[in-house]
């Protein structure tokens, strides 16, 4: 096998990072017919396998869950998930024979071998289903040709899936089908059905391919959803503890603060983050955003580079091949970080006080979202690809450090996201030293407007509104937001 996007030539790769359609609502008037009384078989029943099967039952979908022997006979937590939420589980022999559709939902540094040994148990004619294409793109996995192959890609972590369709809303959603793998031509309409089935086609649908998926997933994952939070997060903390501010409320600044902030991101975009602060403090992080993202950029293009030209799936296969031997030692470091260490205080924090005492935050985001964004933009990702990458996705990650930290963030996102968030902080770390010298705690731990008369220069004031609003970031957010009318608020800290 060798990596798919890498065989292509400059042509077809450009047109399939091109791949970019808004589906509009009317194209899911069918619902979830396209799989009604088909046989849905999910392989492993994870952080997106179990959270992906519970939304599609619910939308009266036939889910069942294979998993691997051992899991089974162990009654491993994959089998615990599936059987406490009254799923039927069975063995590939017992399950896969009868499958119209098959969804793999195992790591993807699994996937040859699990795509290996369900192959030839599937049926002829049916559909295999993926939620993530780098077996596919990186490493050319070759499928049966009677076989459909689709992709439907939830732009969140498996928990969020759920936790959003609960509510009533979706996460936006690509899909995809592989143009080697169609033979039927039924892979789109079963792709719909499924993001009709997950509640994705609430939020929004990306008609999109594996490859534009795999090159701006891993782009969004490594910089600013999972890498920049933690290296902001960690940073953050440790800036306030080294100047005196109780580590408790340090603590629960930076668990909570996070999802507060990113939550005015969800609904209104960069400019209703930034309309939350003061205009003293909005001249301020606007100012040092700016900074942070000449300091940043060269990193998130080197990021982006590594991704399309394949040098970052290379080296991360080397160390699936070691045993996940970086993988394991980076996880233990983050869970040993003081951070980690140091429990929430009990002391109350309102809604307002996380803006006003975590301008610096506000400032990562700011910059973190328009790199990303601007970085796979001039790569060839089309701007609502990256719209929901960068910006929509960032507050749904931010939930999950909110519920129990980083540890938790990096054992809910995909091993894949993690090993490539782990990449980004140990680089970005270093590059923000200097910057990190000079912040105190009006940016960080106190609040930025005390001491100051609130004063600012009207036309400072006013070009730095026209610079936030004007960022292309805005004016798609603004277009894909007007779908998204079944948003829901969330209850935050
Ligand atoms: N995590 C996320 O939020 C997101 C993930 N994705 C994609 O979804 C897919 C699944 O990722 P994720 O949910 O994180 O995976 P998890 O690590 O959470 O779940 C893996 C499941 O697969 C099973 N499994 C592991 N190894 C094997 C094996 N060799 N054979 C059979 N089953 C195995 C595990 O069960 P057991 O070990 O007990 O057998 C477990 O149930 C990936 O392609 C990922 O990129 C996409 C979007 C977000
Ligand atoms: C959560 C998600 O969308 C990720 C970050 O892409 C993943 O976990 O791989
Ligand atoms: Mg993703
Ligand atoms: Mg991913």
């Amino acid at each position: 096998m060798s990596n798919y996007f890498n065989t292509l030539p400059l042509r077809e790769k450009l047109n399939q990072l091109g791949v970019c359609d808004f589906m509009d609502s009317s194209e899911f008037l069918d619902g979830v017919s396209a799989l009604k009384g088909k046989k849905l078989v999910i392989v492993g029943c994870g952080a997106q396998g179990l959270n992906q099967g519970l939304n599609l039952r619910d939308s009266g979908l036939d889910v069942s869950y294979t998993l691997r022997a051992a899991a089974i006979e162990g009654k491993r937590d994959s089998w615990k998930n599936a059987t406490e939420n009254n799923f039927n589980v069975g063995t590939y022999e017992e399950l896969i024979p009868n499958a119209d559709v098959v969804i793999n939902l195992t790591p993807d540094k699994q996937h040859t071998a699990v795509v290996n040994a369900i192959m030839p148990l599937m049926k002829e004619g049916a559909t295999l289903s993926y939620s993530h294409g780098f077996n596919i793109v990186e490493e050319g996995m070759q499928i049966r040709k009677d076989l459909t192959v689709i992709m439907v890609a939830p732009k969140c972590p498996g928990s969020e899936v759920r936790a959003e369709y609960v509510r009533g809303f979706g996460v936006p959603t690509l899909i995809a089908v592989h143009p080697e793998n169609d033979p039927q031509g039924k892979g789109l309409a079963q792709a719909k059905a499924y993001a009709v089935g997950t509640g994705g086609h609430r939020a929004g649908v990306l008609k999109s391919s594996f490859v534009a998926e795999v090159k701006s997933d891993l782009m969004g994952e490594q910089t600013i959803l999972c890498g920049l939070l933690q290296t902001g997060s960690i940073l953050s903390f440790d800036k306030m503890v080294e100047k005196g501010i109780d580590a408790g409320y340090a603590s629960k600044l930076v668990q909570y603060g996070v999802e507060v902030i990113t939550e005015a991101l969800k609904q209104g975009g960069i400019t209703a983050m930034m309309d939350r602060l003061s205009n003293v403090a909005k001249v301020k992080a606007f100012e040092i955003s700016e900074e942070l993202k000449d300091i940043m950029r060269p990193l998130f293009q080197k990021h982006q580079d590594d991704i399309m030209s394949g040098e970052f799936s290379r080296i991360m296969m080397e160390d699936w091949a070691a045993g996940d031997k970086n993988l394991l030692a980076w996880r233990a470091e983050t869970g040993e970080t003081a951070f980690e260490k140091t429990p929430a205080g009990d002391v109350k924090i309102t809604e307002q006080e996380y803006f006003d005492n975590y301008t610096l935050m506000v400032a990562f985001v700011r910059a973190g979202v328009e790199l990303a964004f601007e970085t796979m933009v001039q790569a060839g990702i089309k701007p609502e690809s990256a719209y929901y990458e960068s910006l929509h996705e960032t507050p749904l990650i931010a939930n999950t450090i909110a519920r129990k930290k980083l540890f938790e963030m990096n054992r809910v996102i995909s091993d894949t996201a993690e090993y490539g968030c782990y990449l980004f902080d140990q680089a970005c770390k270093p590059l923000l030293a200097d910057f990190m010298k000079k912040v105190d705690t009006d940016l960080v731990g106190k609040n930025f407007n005390e001491g100051k008369d609130g004063g600012v220069d009207n036309r400072t004031l006013i070009d730095v509104n026209e610079a936030i609003r004007s960022h292309e970031v805005e004016q798609i957010g603004a277009t894909l937001r007007k779908a998204m009318t079944a948003m829901k608020a969330i209850k935050t800290a």
